[in-house]
């Protein structure tokens, strides 16, 4: 279990962390988001003893890192995965940190195995690429066996087959009843990897909940379907209380006096607060054709892009012509770099 309990660092004129709290429990993968600068790497590198809080308390299972007698056995770490000397071949990078923690030597085979490094374990750790060296970095971090792994983007670099392996990998290790801490930008792959999530911004702790949790709070319930008679069928849903809308905001057919009320291919409805089951009864009570009809969903990048939408410090914009139609002239947009 990790507990970081009301950490704050102060860099100069910059507030890094600003009283930051949350847990990670074990069996369980917690991953750790936040917007450029929001603390991740600053809360990591204080919770491995690499850095010194101002105020507040970051220890793993009970206790602080630096009172570790041999810190591999109990907390495996990666956060960068280039801090390696790079004339040192992986087999020997990974033997020297064996030796200086008492690990036996096969522990360094096994690691190596299944990190997928076996046959380029005797190259220059200097000679390999991103993904290789990630691998060699979660090699170093499993090493002790440790019943805690903190993980700042292990995902970078890696090909998608290397992708998938780390989630199967993650995850068998968090039902091993292991804790796994996790940073990672790549909000598909932490859908899939992570069950627990803590989300920073600003130094700050913005949610700490579950995956499920946070995509079911931002989608606020309700259902989407298609139906050739958009019209008749909102109204027949307004008169049972029913909110209705269209996914881009524009007017439901039929509301605008002489507007057409339906479509033959069918118009998307989103339906607030109600469920599947109410909804296509509904239809059916009413003799209305429904071509689709699902639950209100989002991803978690868009709950995440809802939840930490005023914490983004670093904004980029761009000038796209890509998606220009004929003639026309696409607007600066706002493009958020993470
Ligand atoms: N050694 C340092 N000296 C000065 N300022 C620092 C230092 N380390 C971090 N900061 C500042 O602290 C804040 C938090 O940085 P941190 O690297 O922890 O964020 P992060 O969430 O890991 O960001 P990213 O997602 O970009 O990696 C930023 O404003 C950063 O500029």
């Amino acid at each position: 279990m990790i507990e970081i309990d009301g950490l704050v660092k102060q860099y100069g004129p910059a507030r890094a962390l600003d009283g930051l709290s949350f847990t990670a429990k074990a069996g369980t993968v917690t991953g750790f988001l936040g917007p450029n600068g929001a603390g991740k790497s600053t809360a990591l590198r204080i919770l491995l003893g690499l850095d010194r809080a101002d105020a507040g308390h970051a220890t793993v299972g009970g206790r602080r890192y630096a009172d570790l007698r041999a810190p591999l056995h109990l907390v495996g770490s990666l956060l960068d995965a280039k801090a390696v000397a790079p004339r040192m071949s992986a087999h020997s990078h990974l033997l020297a940190l064996a030796r200086s923690n008492g690990i036996s030597i096969r522990r360094v085979t096994h690691v190596l195995e299944t990190c997928g490094l076996q046959q380029v374990s005797r190259r220059s750790a200097g000679d390999f690429s991103l993904g290789m060296s990630q691998r060699l970095g979660l090699a170093a971090a499993l090493l002790g066996d440790p019943a805690v792994l903190i993980l700042d983007e292990p995902v970078n670099g890696l090909d998608p087959d290397g992708i998938i392996w780390l989630r199967g990998l993650l995850r068998a290790l968090a039902a091993e009843g292991r804790t796994v801490l996790l940073s990672s930008h790549l909000m598909s792959e932490m859908a899939q990897t992570a069950h627990d999530l803590v989300v920073i911004g600003q130094g700050r702790l913005l949610a700490q909940t579950t995956v499920a949790d946070i995509v079911s709070r931002a989608a606020g319930g309700g259902v989407r379907l298609r139906t050739p008679d958009a019209g008749a069928f909102a109204d027949v849903l307004r008169g049972r209380g029913f909110t209705v809308g269209t996914p881009d905001g524009s007017g439901v057919p039929g509301d605008d006096p002489g507007s057409p009320t339906g479509h033959p291919g069918g118009v998307t409805l989103h339906v607030r607060a109600g469920t599947t089951d109410e909804i296509g009864r509904l239809a059916a009570e009413q003799r209305i054709t429904v071509l689709e009809l699902s639950s209100l969903e989002v991803s978690l990048e868009e709950a995440y892009l809802q939840l930490t939408r005023d914490q983004v410090q670093y904004r980029g914009r761009f000038t796209s012509d890509i998606e220009a139609p004929a003639g026309g002239r696409v607007p600066e947009t706002d493009g958020v770099l993470s």
